[in-house]
């Protein structure tokens, strides 16, 4: 028989119930899993296959979306779950393991698996070892690890080196969900697809780049992951770089899995190493502490109450190659911001010269391209225009492409586009093991720089502001500000707090 199974480590957390299986139901509905599939929780938390059914059930009525809720075909999907109970940490259990998949795939020798990595961090490098000490890396096995990939480069090393141990590189998928985002993957269509912007993609008309992806939440329920992982770790050295390369890589001669990814490779090799100024002056981190009706990081739960992780950075970061040498890409994120909103915006240079008089002495001199990923995803052009009536007056405005003109944001959600993407085969939108430790080898510094200097500042900011002002200033070095993220679509006040 040979079916397909799904196992997935770390399926009483978070992630499991908030991401992966409304992602695995919407692929179960659209008929995208492979037609004899069953899908196996495993953790230490002790459920029977029933009651692990009903606490998904239950968690799928809050997270996925209500128009796509429907009890028949819920029931049936949560009939493809079991559970067992065992702790991944120890190889003890793992023959208990082999069995049940054994008896969930109908064949002694179960081929066609798949293990999703939903656990802390600190277990990425023994599960594979287990997994290969009762033959379940075989086959057809793969396996998809979550992020942070190793805790800095040394750390991001070793676990490459046990991966390639136990399994071939074509089987390892180390995820990013930002590519799985829609509107990432449409930069690449944006830029390669498109004859008029990438003749002016480069240092001779682009001034700078802002990369933001900041978000109106705190911890919540995830203090002890957080406080030993904090912004970098969590956002900077996977998703916000990820983000800088899409929008700065090379086009691939033919687009496939390793031509993409060897261009995303040559974007990190190209990272201007950063300097005892650059780590003094151009990396800002900060923390959240109380304000309006949010308790500040330190009160959380279990974070440590003197705690110095970082929950918001912003830094300036140089491309030394040929296209972008002297551009600077500001990134930052953040939690407990006024909003949610993740974007990239590439500010062109200005005009040599303003002849025009400019609308409420506002010129609008140069030109901004603001590519959003989210919320109201969609791509936004501003520009100046002439004031009609008499004179030669301009403003500002704006030419506006929005998703919801289509309908939504196509394909639904990342989890379930590159769970699929595995099950089919197709790496792209994963992380190579090249990558991960070419992102590393640029921020490992930055983590050895604050772990020897405790004293290096790290900045309060209110929950619900725009985090510590010497971000601002880290900008104003270069003549500019922060683009505000409410002010750049037309409908903002669906999603800003100010
Ligand atoms: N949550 C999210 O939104 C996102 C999470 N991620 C990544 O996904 C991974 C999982 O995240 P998340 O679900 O939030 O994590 P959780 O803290 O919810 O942990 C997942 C599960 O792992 C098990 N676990 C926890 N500690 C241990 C331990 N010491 N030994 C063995 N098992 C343990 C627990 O299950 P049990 O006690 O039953 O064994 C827990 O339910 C993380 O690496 C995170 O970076 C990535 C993107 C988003
Ligand atoms: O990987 C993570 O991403 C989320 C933000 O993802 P989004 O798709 O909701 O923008 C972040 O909240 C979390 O801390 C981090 O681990």
């Amino acid at each position: 028989m040979n079916k397909f199974v799904m196992t997935i480590f770390g399926a009483s957390g978070d992630l499991t119930k908030r991401k992966l299986m409304p992602a695995l139901y919407s692929l179960y509905v659209a008929k995208r899993l492979p037609e004899e599939f069953e899908i196996l929780g495993v953790g230490r938390t002790v459920y029977e296959d029933a009651d692990y059914r009903t606490y998904i059930y239950s968690e799928m009525e809050k997270f996925v979306k209500s128009e796509e809720q429907n009890k028949e075909k819920m029931d049936a999907f949560v009939g493809h779950l079991h559970y067992l109970a065992i702790d991944p940490a120890l190889e003890s259990g793992y023959g208990q393991l082999r069995l049940r998949i054994e008896e969930l795939s109908g064949d002694s020798r179960p081929d066609d698996l798949l293990f999703y990595l939903a656990t802390p961090p600190s277990l990425y490098g023994v599960i594979p070892l287990h997994l290969k000490s009762v033959h379940l890396n075989e086959g057809r096995a793969r396996i998809i690890v979550e992020k942070p990939f190793g805790y800095d480069l040394e750390s991001a090393e070793k676990l490459n080196r046990i991966y390639a141990s136990v399994f071939d590189e074509h089987q390892i998928y180390r995820i990013d969900h930002f590519l799985g985002k829609e509107t990432a993957q449409n930069l690449l269509a944006f830029r390669f697809a498109n004859g008029i912007f990438e003749p002016l993609w480069n240092r001779n008309y682009i001034d700078y780049v802002e990369v933001t992806a900041v978000e109106n939440l705190g911890i919540e329920q995830r203090g002890g992951f957080y406080d030993t992982t904090g912004a970098l770790r969590d956002m900077v050295q996977n998703h916000l770089i990820q983000l800088v390369a899409l929008t700065a890589m090379e086009p691939p001669a033919v687009f496939n899995a390793d031509n993409f990814r060897n261009e995303v490779v040559k974007v990190y090799e190209s990272l201007t190493p950063l300097t005892e100024t650059d780590l003094n002056e151009h990396i800002v981190r900060g923390q959240y502490t109380a304000g309006g009706n949010k308790r500040g990081y330190r009160e959380e739960k279990n974070i440590a109450p003197d705690s110095r992780t970082e929950t918001y950075i912003a830094m300036k970061l140089g491309i030394s190659n040929w296209r972008w040498s002297g551009v600077p890409f500001y990134i930052r994120t953040g939690k407990q911001m006024p909003t949610k909103v993740t974007e990239i915006v590439v500010h062109f240079r200005e005009t040599p010269h303003q002849m025009f008089h400019c609308a409420g002495g506002n010129c609008p001199r140069a030109n901004k391209l603001i590519l959003r990923l989210q919320p109201n995803e969609g791509i936004v052009l501003k520009f100046g225009m002439k004031v009609p009536g008499p004179g030669f007056e301009v403003k500002q405005v704006t030419m506006d492409f929005s998703y919801d003109q289509l309908g939504g944001v196509p394909g639904g959600d990342a989890y379930a586009r590159l769970i699929e993407d595995c099950i089919l085969g197709d790496q792209t939108l994963f992380t190579r093991s090249d990558a991960v430790e070419a992102s590393w080898h640029f921020f490992d510094p930055i983590l050895r720089y604050w772990n020897e200097h405790p004293e290096a500042p790290l900045y309060g900011y209110p929950a619900g502001t725009w985090g510590p002002l010497e971000s601002e200033a880290m900008m104003h070095e270069h003549g500019a500000d922060w683009t505000n993220p409410c002010k750049n679509l037309t409908n903002t006040d669906q999603y800003c707090e100010l």
